[in-house]
């Protein structure tokens, strides 16, 4: 298991084995795409609307509707249905694509209040696939972090150049 991985484990409190149970049913087949949809709306109406600034304001510079349809799309592809993400939009790369923002313990927390309570609004998603979804989104958010935290240890480490002395 990866360092990541591990760490996505240890601070989600949820086991990769668990994480990765959305692989054992094929999610979009049983939902269908209009349960996606609705689940990625309701989750950036509550972000755009988040009476916390602090994180309403780390998707400022993001267009909701495109937000909603980079989501939407990501769980989609992810969760058993066409490669619509990859189409649009490349390969997934999320810690990479997360760079830009501050991705901290703080922020996964509040990310996933707001998923939970979209998933509980939402109601053409069943409990079980409820719980199993719930549990990815948790793990990878920690995965997120720790990719997060490896960025700041990297800016932390100086540059061979800023010690004055000259490589041979
Ligand atoms: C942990 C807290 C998180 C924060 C603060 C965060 C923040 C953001 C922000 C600001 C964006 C840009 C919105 C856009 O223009 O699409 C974004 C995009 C995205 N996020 Fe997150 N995110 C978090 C967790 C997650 C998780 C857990 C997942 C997947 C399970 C995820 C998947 C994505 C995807 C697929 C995109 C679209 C990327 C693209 O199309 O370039 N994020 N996120």
């Amino acid at each position: 298991m990866s360092t990541l991985q591990h760490k996505a484990s240890e601070w989600s409190g949820v086991p990769t084995a668990d994480a990765f149970a959305i692989d054992e049913t094929n999610l979009f087949d049983k939902l269908g795409l209009q349960a996606f949809v609705n689940l990625s709306t309701n989750f950036y109406n509550r972000v755009y609307d988040d009476e916390e600034e602090w994180f309403r304001s780390i998707f400022a510079s993001s267009v909701k509707e495109q937000a909603i349809q980079n989501q939407y799309e990501f769980f989609v592809q992810r969760m058993g249905g066409p490669p619509l993400f990859s189409q649009r939009r490349g390969h997934p790369a999320l810690i990479a694509r997360h760079r830009p923002f501050p991705v901290t313990h703080q922020a996964a927390e509040r990310w996933l209040h707001h998923m939970q309570q979209a998933l509980d609004s939402t109601s053409d998603i069943d409990d079980d696939s409820k719980i199993k979804m719930m549990n990815f989104f948790r793990h990878t958010a920690y995965f997120l972090v720790a990719g997060d935290e490896l960025k700041n240890q990297n800016q932390q480490v100086p540059c061979k150049h800023a010690t004055g002395k000259q490589q041979p």
